[in-house]
């Protein structure tokens, strides 16, 4: 059961969410519906996406999603065994990046950006702690199209949450919690739209 630090009615609250070992701000209605369906539509057309691929035990395989990375940076960047190289900015992200910085109080200097096609979509358990991204990462997580399931997973209590991710919302995580929290997009046996979800991060 997914539970909500006994508090399931109201989790997760808009705003500040305080956890065990970690914070995250939930902003479901960031974007209004018209700005929304606007970056969707801009973002599924003129974003280069990749299918990125993995070699496991001398076989490559296909990410269940589609994986584009944006920035003003040119330092490459590792993430589940591959390095990706930046694409520079374009007007819509850019405009996304000066709407959320106020929010996450960071100026970010790089966006990885995921395509779900459809439910079999997905992204397995793992943390934003690489690195390159400092001691307590600020992660800002934009969302448009398809609502999908944002899971949490504490990683000695095994604690888990959920949030769902609805066109428009924001989700800023911070504080310790990429060290002690999983996250995942899990597949969904449910016929679901196109999503397209950006993290900005800062690469130091
Ligand atoms: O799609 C999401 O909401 C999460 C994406 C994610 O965790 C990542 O790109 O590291
Ligand atoms: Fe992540």
């Amino acid at each position: 059961m997914f539970g909500g630090n006994g508090n399931d009615n109201t989790f997760p609250k808009t705003g500040l969410n305080k956890i065990t070992n970690g914070e995250f701000i939930y902003l479901p209605n960031f974007f209004s519906k018209s700005e929304s369906d606007f970056y969707l539509k801009a973002l599924t057309e003129k974003v280069i996406w990749k299918q990125e691929s993995m070699n496991i035990y001398g076989k490559n395989i296909d990410f269940p999603r589609l994986t584009a990375w944006y920035g003003d940076n040119d330092k490459p960047y590792s993430f589940s065994g591959i390095t990706l190289c930046p694409t520079p900015w374009n007007e819509e992200i850019l405009a996304i990046k000066n709407k959320i910085e106020p929010e996450s109080k960071v100026v970010f200097n790089s966006v990885l950006l995921n395509r779900y096609r459809s439910g079999s979509d997905s992204i397995s358990w793992h943390t934003d702690a690489e690195k390159e991204l400092g001691k307590n990462p600020v992660i800002a997580s934009a969302n448009f199209g398809e609502t999908r399931k944002f899971q949490l997973r504490h990683r000695i209590t095994k604690e888990k949450l959920e949030i769902e991710l609805k066109h428009g919302s924001l989700l800023i995580m911070q504080g310790e919690l990429q060290h002690f929290w999983q996250h995942q997009v899990p597949k969904s046996a449910k016929p679901l739209k196109e999503r397209i979800n950006l993290t900005f991060r800062v690469i130091l």
